[in-house]
């Protein structure tokens, strides 16, 4: 059942700025929040979603992270004269302080909190805290990147303390490194932090050596850090995507999360004077939907960065479409990702190899998986009958039809051949379904299809014999809403009502549970099956070898 969108807001946050000349912090304006908050009233998104209070954080909350000494120092800066505040603000790197930014990081972490907190308490089933100071990047001792109290990464620390979580995912979308996230993490393998970022071979800022795609995180947590560095700039939606398709979501679902923590910058939208990229607001919408069937639909979303102010507010509106449940607007005209992506994607999937068996390859065929894309004129040349012009398809003219499509006499009514493109992909199991095989059949090659072939419908059947069990398959009926705008069809030969109307009704699918190496010999099928499809399907494609 849908428990509603957390909406976490107090204009407080806006009562403080930068008070003095510094080029690297003037992007950092009240204003942020402002026309965030500004766009969801506008959009009648405030409405729809549950508005929650922030409370200031505790001493302990702050110090789930931080040093005492760090504490203590930013208590004095409220009495601090500007002089001092200036003086103060020297030690720490693109931060700056003012008398009231210590009450309002400590309303922007206990609104971080109250989220967590309703949503791990079933409150509300989602929701998105907007707050600024932002926090990605301030360390146990020192602020930094605009930030003083690591929201997010106190969240984590907080919600393992209070409800015994055992595994935290932290996405980190803003286009800057959140190191100071991934030092709170590197050796915990029980948050997985992964965060692509600006990075242009460690000339953008922070300049980390340990942002970049090797740095996978230290003992137990090995593995458990994930960096995506983006060395060129300009980077569009299907680059984005690609990341999601081929590293995050295969180790997310492996991973199976409790929880998921989003460290929301909008940065990394197009007219970002900071991240300079191309991707469009609206892809905040499928990035949200992605994640959105893990951990049982309980997702957190918290302000990061986003200072242009017409794209942070339309990637902001766009994030809580999808927390509510709207549909995603259709990903048009994706291209494939660039040589840039492909060599940062490749570089991070062969680092993270040992990790993750997801990203392995090995085996022989288990699943065969039958894609047919069936063009216009392959189906009047070859299929077309003397089908009779029937006005509207009926559903037992669908059923019929993909009976004659599963034995490939395909027969089309003419009005179906008007929603142009006819995508068909059979995934037929043969014998018991495995969830892990199947989902990274989905994840790594259903959905890169789907997204680049961005339907207008999605018709879904359920052959029988197909041995799917009900929570894969509800997985399968939530990632599938984020194509053709929602507008999906399923024709079930078997009784599985109940778990597809409640995903149809836009409930998370039950989490699968961590999932173990699925069977190589389906890993080998999608692997040969990518392969062979990656030619035509740019998404597919995972490296920038000619064939990887
Ligand atoms: C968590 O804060 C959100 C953020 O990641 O966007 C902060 C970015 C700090 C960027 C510091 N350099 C600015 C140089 C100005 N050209
Ligand atoms: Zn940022």
């Amino acid at each position: 059942v849908n428990m509603g969108t957390a909406l976490i807001y107090d204009e407080e946050m806006t009562r403080y700025k930068l008070l003095w000349v510094d080029p690297a912090c003037k992007i950092e304006v009240p204003e942020r929040l402002v026309v965030s908050y500004g766009a969801l009233v506008e959009n009648g998104l405030a409405d729809r979603c549950v508005s929650i209070p922030v409370r200031e954080a505790t001493d302990a909350d702050i110090l789930l992270v931080h040093s005492e000494e760090y504490l203590e120092a930013v208590k004095k800066t409220p009495y601090m004269t500007l002089e001092e505040l200036k003086e103060f603000t020297l030690q720490y790197g693109d931060v700056y302080f003012h008398p009231n930014i210590y009450h309002c990081a400590k309303l922007a972490l206990g609104a971080t909190l109250q989220l967590v907190d309703n949503v791990m308490t079933g409150k509300v089933r989602n929701g998105l805290a907007l707050v600024r100071p932002p926090g990605h990047h301030s360390m146990r001792s020192a602020a930094s990147g605009f930030c003083i109290f690591n929201n997010v990464a106190i969240a984590a620390q907080y919600v393992k303390q209070k409800y015994g979580v055992k595994r935290v995912l932290i996405v980190d979308w803003d286009i800057h490194h959140g190191q100071g996230v991934q030092y709170s993490f590197e050796d915990d393998p029980s948050v997985l932090y992964f965060s692509w970022h600006r990075y242009e071979h460690q000339k953008f800022w922070p300049n980390l050596r340990e942002s970049d795609f090797d740095v996978v995180g230290k003992e137990k947590g090995a593995g458990s850090t994930i960096n995506v560095p983006w060395n060129k700039v300009k980077m569009q939606n299907s680059d984005y995507l690609s990341i999601f398709f081929h590293v995050l979501l295969p180790v997310a679902y492996e991973f199976s999360p409790d929880l998921v923590l989003v460290c929301a910058g909008f940065d990394s939208a197009i007219g970002d004077p900071e991240g300079e990229m191309c991707a469009t607001p609206d892809i905040f919408a499928h990035l949200t939907h992605l994640l959105m069937n893990l951990a049982g639909g309980k997702l957190c979303a918290v302000l990061e960065g986003g200072y242009n102010l017409k794209s942070l507010a339309q990637s902001v509106c766009q994030t809580v479409h999808s927390l509510l449940g709207d549909p995603a607007p259709r990903p048009a005209n994706l291209e494939g990702p660039c040589n840039s992506a492909l060599e940062s994607l490749q570089c991070v999937r062969s680092a993270h190899r040992k990790y993750w068996s997801c990203l392995k390859h090995a085996g022989s065929l288990k699943y065969t998986l039958i894609v047919n894309v069936l063009s216009f004129s392959t189906i009047r040349e070859n299929f077309i009958k003397d089908a009779d012009d029937k006005d509207a398809v009926t559903l037992s003219s669908l059923i019929a039809l993909v009976d004659k499509m599963e034995k490939n006499e395909v027969v089309l009514t003419r009005d179906l051949l008007y929603s142009n493109l006819f995508f068909y992909i059979s995934v037929l199991s043969q014998g018991c379904s495995d969830a892990s095989g199947f989902i990274q059949a989905v994840l790594g090659l259903l959905l890169p299809l789907g997204y680049e072939y961005d339907p207008s419908l999605v018709l879904l059947v359920q052959t029988p014999g197909s041995g799917i069990c009900d929570s894969v398959w509800q997985q399968l009926t939530g990632l599938l809403q984020g194509l053709a705008q929602g507008h999906i069809l399923v024709l079930m030969q078997r009784t599985c009502i109940d778990p597809t109307c409640s995903s149809l009704l836009g409930d998370a699918a039950p989490s699968l549970g961590q999932l173990h190496a699925a069977p190589p010999e389906d890993v080998e099928a999608v692997e040969n099956l990518r392969q062979r499809l990656k030619a035509d399907w740019k998404l597919l494609q995972t490296t920038d070898e000619p064939d990887d």
